[in-house]
């Protein structure tokens, strides 16, 4: 199975990086427009091969296509990532011109390719993918629910003081710093509620916590996340190569469901080997589904300022 990673920065090299050390793919290939830089970042993670025993061949490439060909899966993280102060929506201007051409690029030459879209704003680049290159809609998915999922676990698990695998919980809607909507009411620690062990008012800031999640580690680091991003995109390949059928909350076209349509938005989806297979629509009660539609309107102005950039 061949994976290509469109972008080798922080976030490309470190999902190139999981995806081999973890054996999830055969092949995986790095192209980068920065001459030798891919192939620089591919030749360092082979090193590690003899020391951590994978057998994934990885290599780099400055923008030829052509060695990307009959990928099964492509993720497209070129752009550029935020500094401290900025939202993800500002870097729609740089980053819309380049998701478009980079995806029309990628289906050139693997043309049944399921892609997944990472650069920001995320919902957006989503969609634009979609729309872009015409590709029916479970092949197109927006990687932001399952980073956001596993910052909200990490939150409760802090919270909790309890291992972040025994908590299952899940964050969907816009992938934002006000649009994500962490669903604290159905948290669990192993099973369990997890309001009975947190107060309300824990449980806000953990919320709280999750959502600022992003902005919090680039006002820290001075440019946005790659290990948790690198290894959350890692884990959805996975589940696609892998044909696990994992839900995982990701940014897909809906078309009714939630009661939206002509988004991409974060939503629980079945993944598989056939990209998104479902969308399970889970009962949210009147809160949550006022955060989702007011989520959803948000992304959704997003979209409209899509169209002015590339008109
Ligand atoms: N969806 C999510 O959950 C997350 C999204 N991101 C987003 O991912 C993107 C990448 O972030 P980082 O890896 O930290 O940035 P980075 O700056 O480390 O890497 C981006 C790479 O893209 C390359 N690039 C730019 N234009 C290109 C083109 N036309 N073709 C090929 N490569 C090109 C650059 O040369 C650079 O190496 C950003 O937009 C960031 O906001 C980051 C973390 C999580
Ligand atoms: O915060 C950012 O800009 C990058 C990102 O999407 C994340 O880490 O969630």
């Amino acid at each position: 199975m061949k994976v290509t990673i469109v972008g080798a920065g922080n976030v490309g090299a470190t999902c190139a990086d999981v995806i081999s050390y973890r054996g999830i793919a055969s092949e995986v290939v790095l192209l980068d427009i920065k001459e030798g830089f891919a192939e620089g970042k591919a030749l360092d993670i082979m090193q590690c091969a003899t020391n951590t025993g994978f057998n994934t061949k990885v290599s780099g490439v400055t923008n030829d296509y052509s060695k990307t060909a009959k990928s099964d899966v492509v993720v497209i993280t070129s752009g550029i990532p935020r500094k401290p102060g900025m939202t993800r929506e500002e870097l729609i201007g740089i980053n819309a011109g380049i998701v478009k051409t980079v995806a029309e690029n990628v289906l050139k030459f693997s043309p049944d390719a399921i892609i997944v879209v990472v650069s920001n704003p995320m919902d957006t680049m989503t969609y634009l993918a979609l729309k872009s290159t015409g590709l029916p809609k479970n092949r197109i998915i927006g990687m932001g629910g399952a980073l956001d999922s596993s910052r909200f676990r990490t939150y409760l698990s802090l919270a909790l003081d309890k291992p972040a695998n025994d908590i299952s919980a899940m964050v969907i809607g816009g992938h934002g710093d006000t649009t994500m909507i962490p669903l604290t009411r159905l948290a669990s620690y192993n099973g369990i509620p997890v309001s009975q062990f947190l107060s309300e008012e824990a449980l806000q800031k953990v919320a709280a916590s999750t959502m600022v999640g992003g902005a919090t580690l680039t006002g820290l680091l001075g440019t946005s996340a790659w290990y948790a991003p690198g290894a959350s995109v890692a884990f959805l390949v996975d589940s696609i190569l892998n044909d696990q059928k994992k839900m995982i909350a990701c940014s897909v076209f809906v078309e009714g469901e939630y009661g939206q349509n002509d988004i991409c938005i974060g939503v629980p989806c079945i993944i598989g080997k056939n990209g998104v297979e479902e969308i399970l629509e889970i009962e949210l009660n009147d809160t949550e589904k006022a955060l989702f539609s007011k989520s959803a309107d948000a992304v959704r102005q997003m979209n409209d300022a899509l169209k002015e950039i590339l008109a």
